[in-house]
């Protein structure tokens, strides 16, 4: 795995070769190596041959920038925190930069409906809501299919005894996030989505060519995540951490935006994320032979949680409006280092 120095001055973190991994394939056992390296390691890694239609992303693309580019109050009233849907997420929440529409399974089509029918004609509502229906569905059978993987790199057995019996209740949601471009940015690097780590087990993530996803080493140094065309970006969430017993890690990311003078007209950045989650009442508690695999001794890095509680955690503990804060993560919730159980 090679990491070396970026070129451009005005980023101060390292570019990292992160695993890329055909899903199409069975894995051979070298890359399932690097594959499980890389878990421990970033705990980030590329997919490729994923199966999603690059027309489907140009769409989904520009009928989500025709959402966001509707009057602010339009935005607000209709899905916002105090109207019935709670689907939107406006600025200065997140971040000053950072607004988002989320689209829940298993029901995508419904989901998105509801957003898009308070928006939209009929027709585009419909499309839309058909073209989220697609993206959300092959999402969750991308993600079982990463899940076997992880499962596998974690021990021999582990996916044939864990994973229809601990994750067949998972579920996922779709997050839609426009940044804009700050145009005043000048030179400078804004943050448009803070430090923070996933909830999720996994996350797959399609972010366009402006790029600007960071992970952060264990060293404490910021990775660029490269953006490239054919790829899509997973990584691993806080649930998967805690029920591995960190032998998957959930490393700290954030979004950077480029200043204007660091390249081209684009004032903003689209991605989507898609979260596969526990359910919210599973109880977390890695099992004897998640801990006891490969050789890092039989300690518990974690007493059991119910999920709901570390969800609603970390609720309390993030603060609005402040975005230089860094976010409490399922250590500071669960973590039992310290004791042996
Ligand atoms: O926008 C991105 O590229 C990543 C978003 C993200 O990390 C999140 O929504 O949790
Ligand atoms: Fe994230």
């Amino acid at each position: 795995m090679a990491a070396g120095e970026e070129s451009s001055s005005s980023r101060r973190c390292s570019v990292v070769q992160l695993p890329v991994v055909d899903i199409s394939q069975p894995l051979q056992p070298s890359s399932l190596l690097s594959l499980a390296e890389a878990c421990k390691q970033w705990g980030f890694f590329h997919i490729i041959n994923h199966g999603i239609p690059r027309q489907l992303y140009n769409r989904i693309y520009s009928l989500s920038q025709r959402i966001f580019s509707l009057p602010a109050d339009t935005k607000l009233s209709q899905l916002g925190p105090s109207s019935l849907l709670k689907t939107y997420t406006p600025h200065f929440i997140a971040s000053p930069f950072f607004e988002s529409l989320r689209v829940s399974g298993p029901d995508f089509l419904g989901s998105a409906h509801s957003s898009a029918d308070a928006l939209f004609a009929t027709e585009l509502a419909s499309e839309f809501s058909e073209l989220l229906q697609e993206y959300g569905s092959k999402m969750t059978e991308i993600s079982k299919r990463i899940l076997v993987i992880l499962l596998t790199i974690l021990g021999e057995g582990l996916e044939e005894k864990f994973h229809e019996s601990e994750f067949q209740n998972c579920h996922g949601y779709l997050r839609i996030i426009n940044y804009t471009i700050p145009p005043a940015a000048e030179s400078e690097e804004v943050e448009g989505l803070g430090m923070h780590t996933d909830m999720s087990c996994v996350t797959i993530v399609y972010q366009d060519q402006i790029g600007g996803l960071q992970f952060k080493s264990e060293g404490g140094e910021w990775m660029d995540v490269s953006p490239s065309e054919e790829t899509l970006v997973v990584n691993i969430g806080d649930m998967l951490q805690a029920w591995s017993n960190e032998k998957l890690r959930s490393s700290e990311h954030r979004v950077v935006l480029p200043g204007s003078s660091s390249g081209g007209a684009a004032s903003c950045r689209l991605s989507l994320a898609f979260f596969w989650c526990f359910e919210d009442e599973k109880v977390i508690w890695a099992p004897e032979e998640v801990v006891a695999a490969g050789c890092c001794g039989r300690r518990r890095a974690y007493r059991p949680f119910v999920c709901s509680d570390y969800l609603r955690f970390r609720e309390i503990t993030s603060e609005r409006g402040r975005f230089d804060k860094v976010s409490f993560t399922v250590r500071d919730f669960a973590g039992a280092l310290t004791k042996l159980i």
